[in-house]
């Protein structure tokens, strides 16, 4: 599975935490990230991670573009639902395409946990389906 791991700054200790804790799942899939985020996990994982740009500077929506394509299969976004962010229409952007491709969408350490779970237990094959593999 291709999976998207993107956190706004009040939220990457939350990132961090939740990727070292299932780095054992996490590492069996193709990660992507926004620049920073990407930098945190690798560095306190070692995992491989493919970073896109600093999520202000374009990166949410070049994982957008990877969901418009049909190429992403799990977004898992800890957004900052109490600070105003300057790129504010990418982050809205990227959680509307999340809907309309049926993407599922984790945006906080709960809904994570659930999420990582089914990749575990290989919940996500249906994605395989609609992608056609
Ligand atoms: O702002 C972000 C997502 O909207 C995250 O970007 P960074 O991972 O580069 O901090």
């Amino acid at each position: 599975m291709n999976i998207a791991l993107i956190a706004h700054d009040k939220k990457k200790s939350d990132m961090i935490e939740f990727t070292i804790a299932y780095t054992h799942i996490l590492e069996k899939h193709q990660l992507y990230a926004t620049g920073t985020t990407g930098s945190k996990i690798a560095e306190a994982t070692n995992m491989d991670i493919h970073r896109f740009q600093s999520g202000p500077l374009g990166g949410d929506q070049q994982i957008g573009a990877m969901i418009a394509q049909n190429d992403m299969d799990v977004v898992i976004f800890f957004r900052d639902p109490l600070t105003a962010q300057p790129h504010e229409p990418d982050v809205s952007a990227l959680m509307r395409l999340c809907d309309v491709y049926q993407i599922p969408l984790a945006t906080n350490l709960g809904a994570a946990e659930i999420v990582v779970r089914a990749l575990e237990h290989g919940d996500f094959q249906w994605r395989e389906i609609v992608k056609g593999k």
